[in-house]
């Protein structure tokens, strides 16, 4: 059997994956995270993605490789990791009362073929109204300075949310049924 290679040094998606049951390796290399601003959000998760996987396909022999990324998106704007606390903050203060989606990018390369599929899935989220008080005990806990949108959901941020619609393991970085698909078509069954 193809090793499974999860292309991805976040520990979140480590631990959605591990909860399949399945055996994998971790091989991170590094990427270039910049793409042009005005794309798309599918098309710029899509992207880096893919960039994530192939890095890591080029050094395998064999082997299902598989990379992701995310981010929110808020209206039309893209927000990423913040870069520092008060960036978390501005981020925090723009998602509070309102909904946004987030948007992550799926990519699985065969690494003997070449063979990839390259997706995305979105997943709307409501946040209830937060007081600016609340929002800098937030961030003070330092729990969203390696998340999209300056937020984990499986985390602290759960008592901020007041809805779903969709993958809720999608806005933790990997959804993992739209996963579960592709690798049954490169034969890898979970269930
Ligand atoms: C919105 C949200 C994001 N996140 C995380 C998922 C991702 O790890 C991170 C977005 O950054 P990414 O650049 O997608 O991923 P990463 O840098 O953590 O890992 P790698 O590139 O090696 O795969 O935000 C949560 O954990 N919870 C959330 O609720």
């Amino acid at each position: 059997m193809r090793p499974i290679i999860l292309a991805s040094a976040s520990p979140r998606r480590q631990e959605l994956l591990a909860n399949l049951g399945l055996e994998f390796e971790v091989r991170v290399s590094e990427v270039d995270e910049t793409l042009a601003e005005n794309m798309p959000a599918a098309q710029l998760v899509e992207k880096l993605a893919e960039r994530k996987a192939s890095a890591v396909a080029a050094q395998c022999t064999r082997g299902l490789v598989i990379g992701a990324d995310t981010i929110v998106v808020l209206g039309d704007k893209p927000l990423g990791k913040p870069a520092n606390r008060e960036e978390a903050v501005q981020m925090l203060k723009s998602l509070q009362g309102r909904s946004h989606e987030v948007y992550t990018g799926l990519a699985v390369i065969d690494a003997t073929t070449g063979q990839s599929v390259v997706t995305h899935q979105v997943t709307a989220v409501r946040f209830k109204p937060l007081t600016l008080e609340q929002i800098e005990r937030y961030v003070d806990t330092g729990e969203p300075m390696d998340k999209a949108g300056a937020y984990a959901v499986q985390g602290k941020a759960a008592v901020f949310i007041e809805g779903i619609r969709g993958c809720y393991f999608n806005v933790v970085g990997l959804p993992v049924a739209k996963l579960a698909d592709i690798l049954k078509m490169f034969g890898v069954e979970i269930v």
